[in-house]
Order: structure tokens, then C-alpha cells, then sequence
């Protein structure tokens, strides 16, 4: 395994700036998650990195070694797409071995079934080895797709949503398995999801992208505690964070134009009254939703919640973040 830099990545398609002047490091070892909403350029980085796609300005470098001309194959990655791509004519064992039978490896015959039992025992689908790709349904697909990079020993992972179409458990079940190999082999991930709950699990550290730049970098903790930003702090968190203009509570500093109040950070008890709009049992977790005057605010409650909808409740809130009219931090 590797570290990886961006070195002040800038791509353009025709008008569109994909990213702008992108500079990262990830550093041997890590579990990068890339955030961002559709087109924010997470697609991108990830084809940069792979060498599927030549940046306008700047350099890649994995271990510290420029990959200017260089293919995919002599970079030493390994891909996951979002859509599976597998061989149909070949069996789901000669699919994971495939990539270990490059004349560049030259694995040796053991060690190939060795890491091919194991990946498939991950992954759930030792099973289904001798079964056509074809015969396999979608999420089984997905899952040879994902081994087909596990077998390998890349300077680095690359991985564009690999769980997303897989069902609730399997993913959850997955989320786990891929953390643990990371840490168990000090794997190299690069990872871009939608997920934030993936992105809490599972990075060791999270970049945020906007319009193609990286507004943050840091750990999930970080970036959840002290985003840089509103739209840094609107990206990781269930429920979201609500966003409130300053002075609704009194006491904002001075330039503060909005207060935003993750659902842990209000307070019941004190303060503003509020009616109780809806109360979500969820299991692990009770919601509140709220309304003060015209604005909805969601806030967690204890489970065992005398509160019903029509309730009056006094809120406050503590630990608040505010921004400015641009949505900079304060
Ligand atoms: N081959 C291409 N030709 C033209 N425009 C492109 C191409 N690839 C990406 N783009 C544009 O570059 C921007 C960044 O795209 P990218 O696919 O990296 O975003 P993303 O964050 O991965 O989004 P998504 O979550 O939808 O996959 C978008 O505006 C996209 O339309």
C-alpha cells in the first residue's frame, strides 16, 4: 500500500469545471471518503487517480512518484464501479481469479486459491463459486465485483459507491467487513458515497467537494464538530442539521447570520416554546419535529417521550455553530 497526493488537480469538460486546483493527501493506510452532492466532482478525483482520465494541470503522485503518462494497469490500482462489471462467459472463482493471473503478478497457483477462499468467505458468496456470473443476482454481482479488487494488493482502492445497490443488511454487514479488511491489511481506500453513515463508520477521514473544490478535509469527527461551513456541516449527519436564521434565540455574535443546531444540540426543557408537530419512534432513536413560529426544527427525544403531537415544549439550544451571509463558519 501507498499514499496518494492530488497535487493541484484542475479538470474541465467543455464549460464545466469538474475540479478546481484539488490538492489531498491520503496518507498509507487510510480510509478517504469523498462527500458531495451529484456533480461535485467525486467521480472524477477517483478517474484521475486511476489514470482513466488526464487532468488539465497538476500531478498524481503514489508514493511519492509522479504518474504523468502512466496507464491504469501501471499504477497499481484497483477499481470498484458503482455498476458491477464482470466477465459473464467465466465462473464467479475464475472472475476473482482474473486479476491474480496478470502476467505482471505472476501470483504463484496457491496463493491464488488461498485469497480467492478468503475474499469469497468475506464477501459472503464461497457458495456460489462454481455458479456463471450470469446466474448470480444483482447484489452477488456486486459483491464478485468488490472481491475482484480485494484480491488484489494495490497501492490503493478505489471504490465509487460499490454498496449502493446492495439491500439494507448486506450493506450494513458489508460496511463492516470492508472496514475490518481495511484495517486488518492497512489498506489504501479512496471511497466515494453518498452514504453518511458509511462515511461516519468507516473513514478515517472525510473530504468534502463543492463545485469541484474540497472545501474540507479531515477526520469524520472534525468535520462534524467543527465544519469549516454550512454546506460542510450539511453534509454528514442524520437528521440533518437544522438551520435557523441568527438571532431567533438572542446572543448570536456579531455577523452571524444563520445558527446551525445539530438535533443533539437542543435542549428541551428552557427557552422558546415550541409545538410538538410528529413524534417518530424509530427504535434507536425518538424524533421530535417541531415547529417555532414558521420554522421546523428536528430534535431528538428520550425514547419513553410523554410528548405527543399538539404538545408544547420549551427549547434552547447549546452548542450552536453560526455562520455568515456567505455560510463561512464563525
Ligand atoms: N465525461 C464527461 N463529459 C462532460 N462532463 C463531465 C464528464 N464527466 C463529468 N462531467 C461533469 O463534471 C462534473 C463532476 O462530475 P462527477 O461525475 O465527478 O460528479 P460526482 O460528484 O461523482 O457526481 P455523482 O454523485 O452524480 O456521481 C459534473 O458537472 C459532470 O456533469
Amino acid at each position: 500500500m501507498a499514499d496518494v497526493t492530488l497535487a493541484n488537480i484542475t479538470k474541465t469538460y467543455g464549460d464545466t469545471t469538474a475540479l478546481a486546483d484539488v490538492s489531498l493527501t491520503i496518507p498509507d493506510g487510510a480510509f478517504v471518503v469523498l462527500l458531495g452532492p451529484t456533480g461535485a466532482g467525486k467521480t472524477t478525483t477517483l478517474r484521475m487517480v486511476a489514470g482513466l482520465d488526464k487532468p488539465d494541470r497538476g500531478d498524481i503522485l503514489i508514493h511519492g512518484r509522479s504518474m504523468q503518462g502512466r496507464t491504469p494497469a501501471q499504477r497499481d490500482v484497483a477499481m470498484v464501479f458503482q455498476q458491477y462489471s464482470l466477465y459473464p462467459h467465466l465462473t464467479v472463482r475464475e472472475n476473482l481469479e482474473f486479476p491474480l493471473k496478470s502476467p505482471i503478478l505472476r501470483t504463484p497457483r496457491d496463493v491464488i486459491t488461498r485469497k480467492v477462499a478468503e475474499v469469497a468467505e468475506v464477501l459472503q458468496i464461497a457458495h456460489k463459486l462454481d455458479n456463471k456470473a450470469t446466474a448470480l443476482s444483482g447484489g452477488e454481482m456486486q459483491r464478485v465485483s468488490i472481491g475482484r479488487a480485494l484480491v488484489r494488493d494495490p497501492a490503493i482502492y478505489l471504490m465509487d459507491e460499490p454498496l449502493s445497490s446492495l439491500d439494507a443488511k448486506l450493506r450494513s454487514d458489508l460496511r463492516i467487513e470492508l472496514k475490518r479488511i481495511q484495517s486488518s491489511m492497512g489498506a489504501t481506500l479512496l471511497y466515494v458515497t453518498h452514504d453518511q453513515v458509511e462515511a461516519m463508520t468507516m473513514a478515517t477521514h472525510v473530504g468534502v467537494l463543492d463545485h469541484g473544490r474540497l472545501v474540507q478535509f479531515g477526520t469524520p469527527r472534525q468535520i462534524y464538530e467543527h465544519p469549516v461551513s454550512l454546506y460542510a456541516a450539511s453534509r454528514l449527519g442524520t437528521p440533518k442539521i437544522n438551520v435557523l436564521p441568527a438571532d431567533l434565540f438572542g446572543g448570536s455574535p456579531a455577523g452571524a447570520k444563520s445558527i446551525g443546531l445539530r438535533p443533539e444540540h437542543i435542549a428541551l426543557g428552557q427557552g422558546l416554546p415550541a409545538s410538538v408537530q410528529r413524534v417518530e419512534h424509530l427504535g434507536d432513536q425518538t424524533r421530535l419535529h417541531l415547529k417555532l413560529g414558521v420554522h421546523d426544527i428536528l430534535t431528538l427525544a428520550d425514547p419513553h417521550t410523554p410528548l405527543t403531537s399538539g404538545d408544547t415544549v420549551s427549547i434552547q439550544p447549546r452548542d450552536a455553530l453560526y455562520f455568515d451571509a456567505s455560510g463561512a463558519r464563525l
